[in-house]
């Protein structure tokens, strides 16, 4: 999906929320764990009742990975259920050497390898320019580095000083001598709202993903304050909160509920 295209979606739908799909089997309701694939059965009703408020969908992969082989295929079965008008991101959190990194994109990016066609995927900025590159030679596919995280350790190295700036900011001025804001963005946690004024002066075209509104107490109004460009330029994230907002048959209703909730909330903000 392009630049473009995602902002059209923001634009039509009026949103940029994005449903992780962080789908925890001990936490899929009762009735659905005799279902031949509970993890599937559980994110197609989500995405049923979310995709018209959502113009994105995370599965976090950790989550399915935890499954072996039974978790890789109800990825890839999800993915492949997610409306094609939604932006998709594998949230990998990848990087490695240049020859290891390619074979990550391999994974999430050429469905010839393991059946997965993702828009974009996390990537890790650590190990440096060789071990993202390779997730650009993919055509029309981005990359979402990691800059000033969510959690509590973000912290120890993120804000850490290089010269005269926080490492996050050399991250994510040094990531854009290697792709422009149609194929990279950046990840700012929704408990960082504080810091996007400063960011939106680094990088003022690029979209931003931003998770922990809900579950981990950012603010969507101060996120959408200092975070919203002429573009929409954010995708704000929230998995539990959504995902998990009754354990009930009617798990899929109340999602929807939650989804509507901060989409109406974000038709404020665009307007
Ligand atoms: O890259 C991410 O998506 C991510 C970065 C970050 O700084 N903080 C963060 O919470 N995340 C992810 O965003 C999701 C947040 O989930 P909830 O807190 O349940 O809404 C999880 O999948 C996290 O792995």
């Amino acid at each position: 999906m392009t630049y473009e295209e995602l902002y059209l979606q923001i634009r039509h739908k009026q949103s940029y929320l994005c449903v992780g799909l962080d789908t925890d089997i001990r936490k899929i309701p009762a009735h659905l764990q005799n279902d031949p694939d509970p993890v599937f059965a559980f994110n197609r009703q989500i995405i049923d009742a979310t995709a018209e408020f959502a113009v994105a969908y995370k599965p976090n992969i950790a989550f399915y990975e935890a499954q072996g082989p039974r978790g890789w295929e109800s990825l890839r079965k999800t993915l492949a259920y997610i409306p094609k008008s939604c932006f998709t991101i594998a949230d990998a959190k990848r990087g490695d050497i240049g020859n290891t990194s390619d074979l990550y994109a391999r994974t999430f990016f050429d469905p010839s390898a393991a059946g997965l066609d993702f828009d974009s995927i996390t990537v890790a900025p650590y190990m440096g320019h060789d071990s993202v590159t390779p997730f650009l030679n993919y055509n029309g596919k981005w990359v979402i580095l990691l800059a000033l995280t969510s959690n509590p350790g973000s912290q120890d190295f993120q804000v850490q000083h290089i010269g005269n700036q926080p490492l996050f900011e050399y991250v994510m001025q040094t990531a854009q001598t290697w792709a422009s804001h149609d194929r990279l963005m950046f990840v700012v946690g929704a408990t960082q709202a504080e810091q996007l004024g400063r960011i939106r002066q680094i990088a003022p075209n690029h979209f931003l993903l931003v998770p922990g509104v809900g579950a981990q107490g950012g603010s969507l109004a101060e996120v959408s304050r200092y975070g919203l460009n002429e573009h929409g330029g954010l995708l704000v994230n929230a998995s539990r909160s959504i995902l998990y907002a009754s354990s009930g048959t009617d798990f899929a209703r109340r999602a929807a509920g939650e989804a509507h909730k901060l989409q109406r909330e974000m038709a404020g903000f665009l307007s």
